[in-house]
């Protein structure tokens, strides 16, 4: 069976303004550890051979010295600056991937994505080309625009996660592409190259820490997994 360098892109680029926090929130603690400090360990347990490449904005590299010297010891960890946007944080730390590789691009700040659906991603990669976690919608949901709303059938809609997970003679030729605002995410990019997108089942406790409340919940769910 053909395996890959693995090489996971961390984006924490982010200045969390949706948090509100004096400090961004990848930085805050979580259980005793930032929350980019759990993201990290994720990856680094999924696989023996994975590569870590960490964006992070410039100001604050200084943040990740006190604890990522124990990562340097079972995976190499290489810090990249963020870009304006997440598709420019993306694409600087794309700069670091030569060669043929499957590459996870994950957000710092779903600390509790699992190794199976690392594992499922890395799979489903390789032999399809792209991997997306996706789940349900939950709620019930309604189309806006200025002069109204309406119903929509939700069945006909999934949340997108992370890991984003591509082959990188998919990805990185998709990120030469001229940036637009609809580029929320990876498999955005990818399709408009005109590739297809792979679905795989994502987890309900892979949540993105966006507001206060999202910090709460992945606390409790951290002592429910632990
Ligand atoms: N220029 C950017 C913007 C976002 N991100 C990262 O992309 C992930 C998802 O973005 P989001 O939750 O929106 O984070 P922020 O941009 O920090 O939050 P906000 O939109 O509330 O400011 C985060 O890990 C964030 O750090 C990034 O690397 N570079
Ligand atoms: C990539 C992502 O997490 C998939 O749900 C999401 O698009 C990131 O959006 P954000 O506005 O940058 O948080």
């Amino acid at each position: 069976m053909e395996t890959r360098r693995k090489i996971a892109i961390i984006v924490a680029g982010g200045s969390g303004t949706r948090m509100g926090s004096a400090i961004p929130k990848q930085f805050l603690d979580l259980a005793g550890k930032p929350v980019l400090w759990h993201t990290i360990h994720s990856f680094v347990r999924a696989y023996s051979d994975m590569e870590i490449v960490l964006v992070l904005p410039e100001a604050h590299f200084d943040y990740v010295t006190p604890w990522l010297g124990e990562f340097n010891t079972v995976a190499p960890v290489t810090l990249v600056k963020g870009g304006e946007t997440r598709f420019h944080s993306v694409k600087n730390g794309l700069q670091q991937v030569d060669g043929p590789a499957v590459v996870f691009v994950h957000d710092g700040v779903r600390p509790l994505v699992s190794t199976s659906l690392i594992q499922a991603c890395y799979e489903t990669a390789l032999a399809e080309g792209s991997a997306i976690p996706v789940v349900d919608m939950k709620d019930s949901i309604r189309e806006t625009d200025g002069r109204g709303n309406r119903a929509v059938d939700r069945e006909k809609y999934k949340i997108i996660q992370t890991p984003q997970t591509f082959l990188s003679e998919w990805l990185l030729p998709a990120f030469a592409l001229p940036y637009d605002p609809l580029f929320t995410d990876e498999a955005t990019v990818v399709e408009r190259q005109g590739h297809s997108i792979q679905l795989v089942p994502g987890e309900d406790s892979n949540i993105k820490i966006t507001r206060p409340l999202d910090l709460t919940i992945a606390g409790a769910l951290l002592k429910d997994i632990q």
